[in-house]
């Protein structure tokens, strides 16, 4: 069974990390980002200022030339290099150094962004699935690439909308068929991976959001953000009606934030949290909250017609004093 407990504002405001005196930009966490594919670069703009706006104390993007020179111009903090130097440099966290990596936001489904986040799911420090990265979800590689990581306790976030939910909740109900006709149906594993097949094909992210995300985060192994009007963060742990999981559940959202772009500076906020060392699902939904809080915020302002990506990540300090 799964239960839904709402996440708001007295959570968030306990959530939030503070400094401390003698941090500095590694303590307060490095956040390196693989996003912004010359298709899509104001998406890569958006999830690099958006991690920068917030706790992290050092912010890396991995971008192409279109992000590269808008990112420099609007935030010149943020250091930039190229998509294959990712490839090449070590991102192992020191001990007090704590580190994310984002990636996809704005990525296409292409050859390149493939080695990318292969490359991204081999490094050992928390990461963040966005956009484009979720469309390689169906492939064996990845999906492995995942379980691996999930043994090893190196933590997963994907943050899906509905559209790319059912898509993550497709893909496993077809493993799950390969691996049915593995078995004898007479053989108690065949009955086991035929109702879990069952469970994935049923589920439907826009009519029982908490119970698809909690199916994904047992999945793919990861903390599941299924963004909508509201957003449900599950961490993994539910595999059959019997077990009860809870999972959160934040309503502070507005309609002002369905705009192109704003799943970007989401995944960028939630970045800058991972990054700082927050416990996994505390930081997803600071996130959630305060990218929430922002639109609402910027709506009130400006009217909720006119609220676009740009303006909820001017609207998100204004978000955090709002904790204070
Ligand atoms: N300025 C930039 O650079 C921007 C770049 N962006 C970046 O571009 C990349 C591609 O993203 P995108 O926006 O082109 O399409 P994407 O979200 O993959 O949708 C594909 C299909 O999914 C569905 N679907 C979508 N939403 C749904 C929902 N809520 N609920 C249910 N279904 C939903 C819908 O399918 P349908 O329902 O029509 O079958 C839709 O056609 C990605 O990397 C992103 O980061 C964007 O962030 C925008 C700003
Ligand atoms: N009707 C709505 N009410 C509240 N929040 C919404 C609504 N529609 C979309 N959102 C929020 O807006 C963001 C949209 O993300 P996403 O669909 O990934 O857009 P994009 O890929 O264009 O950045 C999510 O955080 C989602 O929760």
């Amino acid at each position: 069974m799964v239960l839904e407990k709402q996440f708001g504002e007295a959570d968030a405001r306990a959530a939030l990390p503070h400094l401390k005196f003698d941090d500095n930009k590694f303590t307060r966490g490095m956040c390196e980002l693989i996003v912004g594919g010359p298709e899509f670069p104001g998406a890569g703009v958006l999830a690099s200022l958006a991690a920068n706006s917030l706790a992290a104390g050092y912010v890396t993007t991995y971008t192409w030339k279109d992000a590269a020179r808008a990112i420099r111009a609007k935030q010149p903090s943020i250091v930039v290099r190229k998509p294959k130097e990712f490839l090449t440099r070590d991102h192992t966290a020191a001990p007090g150094k704590p580190k994310a990596v984002v990636i996809g936001c704005g990525l296409s489904p292409d050859d390149e962004a493939a080695e990318l986040v292969l490359a991204a799911l081999q490094v050992e420090v928390p990461l963040v699935m966005d956009g484009g990265a979720l469309a390689f979800m169906n492939r064996a590689d990845v999906k492995e690439a995942l379980v691996t990581r999930a043994k090893n306790k190196f933590p997963t976030v994907l943050t899906p909308h509905a559209g790319e939910a059912a898509r993550l909740l497709k893909a496993e109900a077809e493993r799950c068929a390969e691996q049915e006709s593995l078995f004898d149906t007479s053989d108690p594993s065949w009955q086991w991976v035929h109702e879990r097949g069952e469970q994935y094909a049923a589920a439907d992210p826009k009519a029982d959001p908490a119970q698809a995300a909690a199916l994904i985060a047992n999945a793919y192994g990861a903390v599941c953000v299924l963004k909508g009007p509201d957003t449900y963060i599950s961490v993994p742990g539910f595999v059959q009606e019997s077990d009860e999981h809870t999972v959160l559940v934040v309503t502070e959202g507005t309609p002002a934030l369905a705009k192109a772009g704003t799943g970007d500076v989401l995944a960028g906020t939630i970045g800058s949290f991972v990054a700082s060392g927050m416990a996994l699902e505390a930081a997803c939904s600071l996130g959630v909250f305060l990218h929430a809080r922002a639109g609402r915020l910027a709506g009130e302002a400006l009217g909720e017609l006119c609220v676009t990506a740009e303006r909820v990540l001017h609207y998100i300090p204004k978000a955090v004093c709002s904790l204070a």
